[in-house]
């Protein structure tokens, strides 16, 4: 993983220009909260802005571009806030696909929910008394603390005693803004997502942009095939590039429905 900061976006468009013009195509990957939409204290606050909406609609309806939303959150969720048609989904950080109409669940997440309700109740009564809740995602779980970040080991302290409790080794903890992640333990993550798409997409030129710790896994999948942009300041990061935040992300939307597929276009013209 690089450990500096990488370079601006901005500096880079004519390179990405030049990317675009010789790929086949483009697979636009972006993941949702802190990118196509600003961190909010209520989780379910955050929707796609109308800017982003259009963006996004123009890519999809280019002939040599597809486009996926890769979340975290619940796929239902994802799409219902998303709700652009003709685009794949995946939820749960991959564990959850929506491809050419269809959904599927990863097995071996389908088989863990029972151990994951009883997981849910048991974090639900632990942090009874405090402002952290659980957002129950079927497969997954996450506990957030925004309105007490005082909170964060003890609820990592209720997350870890709970799993050990139920489902030893069955689920893993990993952590995000202000939130305790924890998902079945399963060879299977947003990168895994990201691969699975661009298989199906040969010469095409993948971008996946993120603002938190899961899209990592994403970044480094495409460090060699692709292009990473992450959102924020954070010098840890496996991007090629950064952009400052949700609206940087609304502006580089904008440029690549204007004058990326300007580019893409561009192919074979001279
Ligand atoms: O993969 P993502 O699309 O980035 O989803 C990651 C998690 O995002 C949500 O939580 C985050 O956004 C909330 C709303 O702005 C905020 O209140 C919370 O503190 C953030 O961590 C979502 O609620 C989770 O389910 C996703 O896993």
């Amino acid at each position: 993983m690089t450990t500096d900061t990488p370079p601006t976006l901005w500096d880079s468009l004519p390179a990405l220009r030049d990317r675009l013009a010789d790929a086949n195509g483009l697979l636009f990957c972006t993941d949702f909260d802190g990118t196509l939409a600003g961190i909010e204290i209520n989780p379910d606050a955050p929707a796609l802005g109308e800017e982003n909406r259009v963006a996004l609609e123009r890519l999809r309806d280019h002939d040599r571009v597809d486009v996926a939303v890769i979340s975290g959150r619940e796929l239902a969720d994802l799409r219902e806030r998303v709700a652009i048609d003709g685009i794949d989904y995946a939820g749960n950080h991959g564990l959850e696909l929506h491809r050419d109409g269809e959904s599927t669940t990863h097995p071996i997440a389908r088989r863990r929910r029972r151990d994951l309700d009883t997981i849910v109740a048991d974090i639900e009564e632990r942090l009874d008394d405090t402002d952290c809740f659980v957002e129950d995602k079927s497969v997954s779980a996450t506990v957030h603390y925004r309105t007490a970040p005082e909170r964060e080991s003890e609820v990592h302290d209720a997350v870890e005693t709970a799993v050990e409790r139920v489902a030893e080794g069955g689920f893993e903890l990993s952590t995000g803004k202000e939130i305790v992640e924890l998902t079945p333990t399963v060879a299977w993550d947003k990168g895994d997502a990201v691969s699975l798409l661009v298989a199906d997409h040969d010469g095409w030129l993948p971008i996946y942009i993120g603002d938190d710790t899961t899209d990592e896994a994403a970044f480094r999948e495409l460090s060699e095939i692709g292009l990473g942009v992450h959102v924020g300041t954070d010098s840890e990061t496996a991007a090629d590039y950064r952009i400052d935040d949700p609206d940087s992300v609304t502006r580089f939307l904008d440029w690549l429905a204007d004058e990326g597929l300007a580019a893409l276009d561009s192919r074979g013209a001279a």
